[in-house]
């Protein structure tokens, strides 16, 4: 296909994605479906541009005067793409399944976009309602923290401590340009993407086949590492899901102790057991979704609640997320982290730690649920959050962190705009009483 016929094939899909309200892979899904001569290369390609005009849709429509999907596409394009109008006006003329000729009006715009007198909520790409949640978390920071949440992510992976060690796999990795993270001392990163670029598809690689690595964002690494799990220590994984942080505390702990790990959703955690087993976790028990935990009643060194949330830290990954989400799926979302951080505390031993972790950006998600949590609780103490880093850390890494991140009242918040990673709040609290 042509470049031009794959704008075309982007403008098709979103506007299937508005007519039919389909999410974005189900209906790049079945363009491919119905589209069969296109290739590999063609159907990513076309997914980079639709994925690409998501993150820019408020400032795509605002640059373009509307909010089509044919507008939103060549705005993202003109502004992201490097194309300015005349340049996207030659790459369409005269070529078949290429859109419509571009008008003055479009050309004129796209050479001319300006934000500067955009709302803030237009220039940080995020939906109007969640400005004043953003200002609150970030202060004068909130556009930028917007705008790069908007970013394309790059790929991370976590080596596995029980297999190997990161020189080996990132040798192993070399021609993927794998190189250590920032902060993470377990980590390796693959670059975001630029344009038509796609990420490698590790699975394949032998390396992940025989479970020396797995594919985890930098800040969900951290998140894991501050529960500060000691090998022998007893550990809840109360959120599980599939288990991308089980496996992280499993290797922290040097397969020794116990790490129990559930979640209230059977099928997310199904994936578990067979990636316990390729990582050669030998501490992990799995409890299946609604199996008492009564026996573990005040036993825990530790407990992760990894919270169900919003998932707004994560955008660069899912950018159609943030223009589905709403004010009532923050509420409940809030209604079950608050039930859940009751819940955890009878498992904690006296002295034993309670790690909250979501990947939000917001703070009714955040410090809002443990200052309410506090107040309504008997005998759990949060951790000062620089305290909190620096224990879990050590004397190398912790300060790094602290000074990188944003520390709040009672946490510590790791962003892509400032620590690079996807946007992740942990908070460590302790049963006093
Ligand atoms: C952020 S995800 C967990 C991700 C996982 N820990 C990882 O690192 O890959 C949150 C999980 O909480 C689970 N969940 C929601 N409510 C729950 C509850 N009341 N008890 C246990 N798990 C719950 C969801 O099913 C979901 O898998």
């Amino acid at each position: 296909m042509t470049p031009a016929a794959r704008l075309a094939a982007a403008i098709e899909v979103v506007a299937d994605m508005e007519t039919r309200h389909r999410p974005v892979a189900g209906a790049l899904k079945d363009w491919g479906l119905s589209h069969r001569f296109a290739g590999s290369k063609d159907r990513a390609a076309i997914g980079n541009i639709v994925y690409d005009t998501l993150r820019w849709r408020s400032s795509s429509a605002w640059a373009m005067g509307e909010e089509s999907p044919r507008a939103l596409v060549l705005g993202m394009a003109g502004r992201h793409w490097g194309m300015d109008g005349a340049r996207l006006a030659a790459l369409i003329d005269g070529v078949p399944h290429a859109p419509e000729l571009l008008t003055g009006t479009e050309r004129e715009r796209i050479d001319t976009a300006d934000l500067s007198t955009a709302p803030g909520h237009v220039r940080a790409d995020i939906p109007e309602w969640l400005a004043p949640h953003f200002e609150r978390s970030f202060g004068d920071a909130w556009i930028a923290e917007g705008v790069a949440l908007a970013l394309r992510p790059p790929l991370d992976l976590r080596v596995n401590r029980l297999k190997a060690d990161r020189d080996k796999v990132m040798k192993s990795l070399g021609k993927l340009g794998a190189a250590e993270t920032t902060f993470a001392p377990d980590g390796l990163r693959i670059a975001a993407t630029e344009k038509d670029g796609r990420h490698p598809n590790v699975q394949v690689e032998p390396a992940f086949q025989r479970g020396l690595f797995e594919i985890q964002d930098e800040g969900s690494q951290l998140a894991a590492l501050m529960v500060g799990a000691k090998p022998g220590e007893q550990v809840l994984d109360l959120c599980a899901g599939a288990g991308g942080k089980t496996l992280a505390l499993a290797a922290a702990m040097e397969n020794k102790g116990q790490i129990l790990a559930t979640d209230s959703d059977r099928t997310r955690l199904a994936p578990i057991f067979d990636r316990l087993k390729r990582a050669g976790t030998r501490n992990g028990q799995v409890r299946p979704a609604g199996d008492s935990l009564d026996d573990l009643d005040g036993k825990m060194d530790a407990v992760l609640i990894d919270a169900p949330c919003t998932g707004t830290g994560t955008w660069r990954r899912r950018p159609d997320a943030k223009w589905r989400l709403s004010e009532r799926n923050l509420a409940d979302r809030i209604a079950e982290q608050s039930a859940l951080l009751t819940a955890a505390v009878r498992y904690l031993k006296p002295g034993g730690r309670l790690v909250y972790v979501t990947c939000s950006m917001m703070p009714d998600e955040n410090d809002d649920r443990i200052a309410a949590f506090v107040a309504a609780t008997e005998g759990m103490t949060p951790v000062d959050p620089k305290t909190a880093v620096e224990r879990s850390l050590g004397a190398e890494l912790g300060p790094r962190l602290v000074a990188a991140s944003r520390l709040t009242a009672h946490g510590v918040m790791m962003t892509p705009a400032t620590t690079g990673t996807d946007g992740f709040f942990v908070s460590v609290l302790e049963r006093t009483g």
